[in-house]
Order: C-alpha cells, then sequence, then structure tokens
C-alpha cells in the first residue's frame, strides 16, 4: 500500500485547462474526492474546509463573474485584455472548478494559520484523487483570488478566506516529468 500512495504523491501533476480534452467525469468521482478532502488532519476538529463545486452552467458563472471581478476592478493602466479573456476562458475548458473556502470556526484557540493548512491539506487529498483517477487538476491562486470582490461573491465572513480554485478535467492519459530539487539539500538530521 505504501507503495502505491508514494507512487500517486510523487507522479502527482498540475495539469492546466488549456490541457484539459473534455471529456466526460463522473460527478460520483467528484464527490469522493470532496469525501476524501473531508478527511483531512485538522487542529481542534474545526473541519475549517468548505468548497463551492461549479458544474455545467454553473462553469458559465464561474467565467462570468472571474471576467467581470477582474474588469471591474482592475485600473485601466493595468487591464490586460489577454489575462481577461483567458480568465473568461479557463472555467469553460474545465469539468469542475472547486472554489476552496477557509471558514474560520468559533474556536479561536485554533490560530487562523492552522485553519488554512487544515484547507491545504484536504485541498491536497483533492489533488491526489484527481492523480489517481487519471485526470488532470491544479490548485490556481490567480484569478479571481487576487480581488478582494471574490469573498463578497462566496458571502464570507471577514475571518474566512477564499484560498483559492482548483480546476478539474480530463488530460486522457497525458503524462509530465516533475522537477524538484533533492530532499537532501532541503533536511537537517539531528543525532546526537
Ligand atoms: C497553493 C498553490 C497555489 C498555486 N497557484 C498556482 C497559480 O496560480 N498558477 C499556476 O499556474 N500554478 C499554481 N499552482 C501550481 C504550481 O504551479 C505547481 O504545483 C508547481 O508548478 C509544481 O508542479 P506540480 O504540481 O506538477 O508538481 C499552485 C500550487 C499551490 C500548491
Amino acid at each position: 500500500m505504501y507503495e502505491q500512495i508514494s507512487k500517486n504523491i510523487r507522479e502527482r501533476r498540475s495539469f492546466y485547462p488549456l490541457e484539459y480534452t473534455q471529456e466526460e467525469i463522473p460527478k460520483e468521482d467528484i464527490m469522493e474526492f470532496l469525501e476524501d478532502a473531508n478527511w483531512a488532519p485538522n487542529h481542534g476538529l474545526t473541519q475549517p474546509w468548505r468548497f463551492v463545486v461549479f458544474e455545467k452552467e454553473g462553469l458559465q458563472t464561474l467565467s462570468d463573474v472571474q471576467g467581470k471581478v477582474y474588469k471591474k476592478n482592475t485600473p485601466e493602466e493595468e487591464f490586460e485584455e489577454k489575462r481577461y479573456e483567458k480568465l473568461k476562458k479557463l472555467p469553460l475548458l474545465s469539468n469542475y472548478v472547486i472554489g476552496i473556502i477557509m471558514h474560520r470556526g468559533t474556536n479561536k484557540k485554533i490560530p487562523k494559520q492552522e485553519e488554512m493548512l487544515a484547507v491545504a491539506c484536504a485541498v491536497q487529498n483533492i489533488a491526489l484523487g484527481v492523480s489517481a483517477k487519471g485526470y488532470g487538476g491544479y490548485w490556481s491562486t490567480g484569478g479571481l483570488v487576487k480581488f478582494p470582490q471574490a469573498k463578497e461573491y462566496f458571502g464570507l465572513n471577514e475571518e474566512d478566506e477564499f484560498m483559492g480554485l482548483f480546476y478539474i478535467g480530463t488530460i486522457s492519459g497525458q503524462k509530465k516529468v516533475g522537477n524538484r530539487d533533492n530532499i537532501s539539500d532541503k533536511v537537517t538530521w539531528v543525532n546526537e
């Protein structure tokens, strides 16, 4: 079992909407990934992850919202037509897009940072499920996330955080080589 898990972790790669092949993904698979997310570790059992899943016509809704928020809130001198078009296009190339939200609970003994870390663990569970099923996905912190108006759109409280969008699509067996520096350069062992 370890070998299988480890292989999935190491071979998981980010795949982007421009690489998706627009085949079908059963909704049941997405529900399984969300269930996996729900089993992420979290301090104090606060379970701070919340997800907003865009599917079907909802992808058009997200496309419209992402485009509008960018256009309305970007100063004219910074506005890029190409970026605007891309932000609108990405959801439409995907089968599902999951809005990632940290919902701050009432237990203030748990630092906010830890709530966000728990959400990241939950998202990694989704990413591993997506990869193991042979789909493509990636966590985006571009687009909507940069704008406080996104928080408003999702109806979040002051202390909640909108942490990004997880795009999911089909990739028809495409493979990618990963790239990491050696772990030995990032680890210090203490043994005396
Ligand atoms: C929190 C987080 C935010 C990310 N945001 C973006 C993003 O906004 N745009 C992007 O192209 N990739 C984003 N990524 C994906 C990374 O670019 C990707 O994980 C990295 O290139 C390593 O590739 P791999 O996932 O295939 O190993 C994000 C990943 C994480 C964990």
